[in-house]
């Protein structure tokens, strides 16, 4: 920790009416507009808000057990897990019983299982039927074989993990002259009869991403906005438009839908991008699934970090991650940590000024630092060297790492959830205001060194993991 910065400072916000939304035009300009800095993103600070001092909640419990990210949360929005009694994996028990009827019984999920070891076709009228592997089936009732779900041989998602997984479906994505630039970085560009524009798409998750009990329905509109309006920062663009899909348990109250929206709304109204359509279904949890389009006169990429380029991060980090440290351990302090977690506010205005500079890759946090800046370093083919004693650590980060007994480094550096920005740039370019520099980018092996040394831990958010 010696030598760590440590900001008391909070993130800054713009000073905004409530509820008073700009009613044309962009509420971000390009640099070198007439207004190239607006704090968009940024918030007055909350030095107030800590564990251990004046916090006027204190460390109060916001569950008597204490929750992890994946723990099973029962409730109206309750996800059936693969041992429910009406979870497809058990469902060939009855319809083995049907098999005397003669009809195609093996209707479900696991007789349609297509190229990837299917088991496709009916149980004949003798109750007997032969899958790929050759395996008879009995009355409908398969042997436990290769290419069945219960069948420990098939690579499962979980498995392979979200990146490997990302990897395996975009070798089906074919290419196409008009995708500028395609997947793998944080939004993709496609070159229309008259321009280009930028396309991004983010997912949330009731119980993944936030918890309905631990974030009011603003909060979870903000963040879903948030963090697309992010992956168009990250490309240097400013977002113009976002669809919002929404899936919905019939419980959820009208009241939450509308308040979720008009979350998301404000948080539009900060870089000025408008709603503009969108879907509804019914849901086993709340599911947001948000499509951003954006623009970008230079959209700048995760790939083309160079060697004696320096690395530097806008916005803050470590406070997401703290603060679902925090929630997840019961507390609901210190504010500026949980809020963080409940809200992100990613640095608008920094990912266009990033790429007017000349930012040689571009990334948002969304995973973690090490996580993300990975991406960077195997996209550019290049090795990335943080100096942990440039690292700003926020006052609510040092509070909760002491209190839950975590180096508060370990938040700044693997913590989701901030959508703060990273990017290099040449070491002959000054960096604009907002930018700090963290580190340097080296010839080397494609890796994240820390203070010299490869990380000990995990770099970040992963899925499945
Ligand atoms: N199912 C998919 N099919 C095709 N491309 C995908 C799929 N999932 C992700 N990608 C692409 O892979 C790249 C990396 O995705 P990832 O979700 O890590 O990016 P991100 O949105 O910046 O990160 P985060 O989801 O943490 O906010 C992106 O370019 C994305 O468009
Ligand atoms: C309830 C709850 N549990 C865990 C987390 C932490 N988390 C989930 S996804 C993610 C990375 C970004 O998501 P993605 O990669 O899907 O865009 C992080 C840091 C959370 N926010 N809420
Ligand atoms: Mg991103």
């Amino acid at each position: 920790m010696g030598g760590v910065r440590r900001a008391v400072r909070g993130p800054r916000r713009p000073a905004r009416a409530p509820g008073a939304r700009p009613r044309h035009g962009s509420a971000l300009t390009w640099p070198g507009g007439s207004d190239p800095d607006d704090g968009a993103g940024q918030r007055p600070g909350d030095p107030g808000d800590l564990l251990d001092g004046a916090d006027d909640e204190g460390p109060e419990l916001v569950h008597r057990r204490a929750l992890g990210p994946h723990d099973h949360v029962v409730g109206t929005g309750d996800v059936l897990g693969r041992r429910h009694p009406v979870d497809p994996g058990d469902r060939l028990g009855d319809l083995g019983r049907l098999a005397d009827l003669g009809l195609d019984q093996d209707v479900g999920l696991h007789g349609h299982r297509g190229s990837f070891g299917a088991v496709r076709g009916p149980a004949h009228a003798t109750g007997r039927a032969r899958g790929p592997e050759g395996r008879v089936r009995q009355n409908g009732v398969m042997e436990p074989s290769a290419g069945r779900p219960d069948d420990v041989s098939v690579l499962t998602v979980g498995e392979l993990g979200e990146f490997g997984l990302i990897d395996r479906v975009r070798r089906i994505i074919g290419s196409d002259p008009r995708v500028l630039i395609g997947p793998g970085d944080d939004a993709a560009q496609v070159a229309t009869r008259d321009g280009h524009v930028l396309v991004t798409t983010d997912l949330l998750i009731e119980n993944r991403h936030f918890r309905r009990d631990w974030s009011t329905a603003a909060e979870v509109g903000r963040k879903a906005a948030a963090c697309n309006l992010s992956d168009i920062n990250a490309m240097g663009g400013i977002a113009t438009a976002l669809t919002i899909g929404l899936g919905a348990p019939a419980s959820l109250p009208v009241a939450w839908a509308e308040e979720f929206t008009r979350g998301f709304v404000s948080e539009c109204d900060l870089v000025g991008a408008q709603v503009v359509g969108g879907d509804v279904t019914a849901a086993e949890v709340v599911v947001v699934a948000v499509t951003a389009i954006g623009d970008a006169p230079r959209p700048v990429r995760r790939a083309g970090a160079l060697p004696g380029d320096v690395v530097a991060v806008a916005g803050t980090l470590g406070l997401a991650g703290a603060g679902f440290a925090a929630l997840s351990r019961g507390f609901r302090s210190p504010r500026a940590a949980v809020d963080a977690h409940r809200v992100p506010h990613p640095p608008y205005a920094a990912g266009p000024q990033a790429a007017a500079a000349g930012a040689t890759s571009l990334v948002d946090v969304s995973d973690g630092l090490l996580a993300d800046l990975g991406h960077v370093a195997r996209a550019s083919g290049v090795r990335i060297e943080l100096e942990s004693s440039r690292l700003t650590v926020p006052e609510a980060v040092v509070t909760v790492g002491e209190a839950l007994g975590r180096d508060p480094v370990s938040f700044v550096l693997t913590g989701g959830d901030d959508y703060a920005l990273a990017a290099t740039f040449s070491a002959e370019t000054p960096l604009p205001d907002g930018w700090t520099q963290i580190g340097r980018v080296s010839d080397g092996e494609a890796a994240v060194l820390v203070d010299g040394s490869p990380y000990d831990g995990d770099p970040g958010h992963q899925h499945f993991r």
